[in-house]
């Protein structure tokens, strides 16, 4: 160990770094280590150092950090690693990085003593290190946490010094950016294998989607400019907001169009007050307009929009913190029962629809032998109507997994050739096999529309992970290319109405399911009496229990015919987990 990191270096900065917290217990979640800002320097520390480790641990390719606490309120932060082509850490070291945290937490020599232990354990070659010793990219939101929590990370990843060739680890700090441009990024710098400062920056992120955004254009002849409703971006005052200015700045010079003030008259983005960061995620974002299911701040209804004139319809969509969730949605009028939530249910159910209608037209599905498997992976959250329609009118293949992109994510690269996976509240993404991917390419040249859509669309969304401001423009570009308009979107099919709600529990890990989580299996007998009950509410009913990952409550989620008889079960439900924890 001593030969790569600078062991006086590291006493001193675990010093500065991981004693203000002393036996705090950490736990890398769902989304990472994600708590109030003031209790994370020594988590910050250890997850700069694993990143470190795990890059060399790759041969060197490079890791993503990214600083970030999505949707939560202003005073909280997180953390959490990318792996080298843009997904989420690597299960089996979920729990390395929990360890090394809770034992700096409890003092130098148990981190010391865990870090021989976890070298050794895996093999890093920290001797050999001829092949460079470690590269990190590192990015944060707007919070106003980040630039403290930032020089941690960049302390701990200081320590990795080798002594004799005096090299140290390679570091970029990539700022204030996306949760998804930081995927991206990691996934392009290994694509391209290099990590030279300045070489690879987030404008190839840039390049990227403007490009494909602008190919779709062309061929088919809309622009941005001229979409077919006005949309309103709420950025929910995060970093989403400002990285969408830049985008349609880059879309209008492409186009070469006259751009009034740098935002065209379609395209608006309200809470972007990505400078103050107490207003992040305040009254707005997609997470208060999917909970709340109702116009954020500084979003008005159809009625009230002026449209100068012109007959254009409105639409509106909300990302979160960090913009790796997108939901669309519109009001009627005043009147919040005519709001309509198009929520990553519908996302899915238009994406799956697109591409059924582009396989058919590409003529790909003539060929018996191509055999493409085309579906959507959902969780049990999703709308019970939602999966009737993809398989009872579009007849796709549907799969449930767990919570947590990471499990949707690996069912869809696994199951399928074009995966449509998408929570429903609005975080997901489409993923392309490689044989899909040489197929379109390799029967693209007569011309074939379809085909050369898929192309773009492959390039469009992003692969690595959900992300809001590349799902929007795939989103606007279906409803562009299939003419709909959000109504005829919306009518595709009606929701059973629902209803989430929360059940604080003495301990909620007894609460253990089966079944994509759709069944308990403990505490016992609990399930027994959820089915009597939900048998008593009628057919189109359906409930389902399971302990929280990212918070310390149990979630029940109920849905049934009407809104009464729906809020009515998930409130019988929650009685019945807090009965039978004695409460
Ligand atoms: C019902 C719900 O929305 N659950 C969310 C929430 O997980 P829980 O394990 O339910 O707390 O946070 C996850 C991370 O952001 C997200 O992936 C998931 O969809
Ligand atoms: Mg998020």
């Amino acid at each position: 160990m001593e030969k790569l990191i600078n062991l006086q270096l590291l006493e001193k900065l675990y010093n500065k770094n991981c004693t203000s917290n002393k036996g705090f217990k950490y736990a890398y979640g769902t989304a990472g280590f994600r708590y109030n800002a003031d209790v994370l320097n020594t988590v910050m520390f250890t997850t700069g150092i694993l990143s470190v480790l795990r890059s060399i641990y790759l041969q060197n390719k490079t890791i993503g950090i990214m600083i970030t606490a999505s949707h939560n309120p202003p005073q909280d932060n997180g953390v959490k690693i990318v792996e080298p082509m843009g997904e989420m850490l690597d299960q089996s070291w979920e729990s390395i990085a929990t360890d090394l945290a809770n034992s700096a937490s409890n003092s130098y020599n148990d981190f010391i003593t865990y870090l021989n232990h976890l070298i050794k354990d895996k093999g890093i070659d920290l001797i050999d290190t001829s092949n460079g010793i470690g590269s990190v990219i590192v990015g944060r939101d707007s919070r106003e946490s980040g630039p403290r929590l930032l020089e941690t990370v960049l302390d701990a990843v200081y320590c990795f010094q080798h002594d004799s060739t005096e090299r140290v680890s390679k570091i970029l700090d990539a700022g204030i950016l996306t949760t998804p441009q930081l995927h991206y990024l990691v996934y392009k710098t290994n694509v391209a294998k290099t990590l030279e400062k300045n070489e690879i920056g987030i404008g190839c992120y840039f390049d990227d989607f403007t490009r494909a955004w602008l190919d779709l254009c062309e061929l088919y002849g809309f622009s941005t400019e001229h979409l077919k409703f006005a949309l309103t971006i709420d950025a929910a005052n995060g970093v989403g907001g400002f990285q969408m200015e830049k985008m349609i700045s880059l879309l209008f010079t492409l186009c070469k169009t006259t751009v009034d003030g740098g935002n065209s008259t379609n395209i608006s983005i309200v809470n972007n007050d990505w400078q103050k960061p107490n207003l992040l995620n305040n009254k707005c974002g997609a997470d208060y307009v999917k909970t709340n299911q109702c116009l954020p701040n500084g979003v008005v209804s159809n009625s009230k929009f002026s449209t100068g004139g012109e007959n254009t319809q409105k639409l509106n969509c909300s990302f979160d913190g960090d913009a790796d969730r997108v939901i669309f949605y519109y009001q009627d009028n005043e009147n919040k029962s005519s709001f309509h939530l198009l929520d990553g249910d519908r996302i899915s159910t238009l994406f799956a629809k697109f591409f059924q209608h582009l396989l058919k037209e590409s003529g790909l599905l003539d060929a018996s032998d191509n055999d493409i498997k085309v579906g959507v992976v959902q969780t049990a959250y999703a709308n019970g109507n939602s999966t009737k329609y993809i398989t009872e009118v579009l007849k796709m293949d549907v799969s449930c997994t767990p919570t947590g992109v990471k499990h949707l994510h690996h069912e869809a690269v696994e199951k399928y050739d074009i995966g449509i996976y998408f929570e429903a509240n609005g975080h997901g993404t489409i993923v392309f096999s490689e044989k899909i991917k040489s197929l379109v390419n390799n029967s693209m040249s007569n011309g074939n529309k379809a085909l050369k859509t898929i192309e773009i669309f492959t390039r469009l969304i992003n692969r690595t992970v959900g992300d809001a401001i590349s799902d929007m423009l795939g989103v606007l570009a279906v409803l562009c290319i299939l003419n709909l308009t959000p109504q005829d979107w919306y009518n595709e099919y009606s929701d059973l109405p629902n209803k989430l709600i929360k059940v604080v529990v003495p301990d909620r890990t007894v609460f253990k399911t089966t079944n994509a989580e759709r069944q308990l299996v403990s505490p016992a007998g609990l399930q027994g009496k959820i089915d009597e009950l939900v048998s008593s509410y009628g057919a189109d009913s359906r409930s389902f229990v399971r302990a929280s990952g990212t918070e310390d409550a149990v979630r029940v989620y109920a849905e049934s015919s009407t809104k009464e008889m729906a809020e009515s079960l998930a409130e019988k439900v929650g009685q019945l987990v807090s009965n039978c924890c004695g409460e």
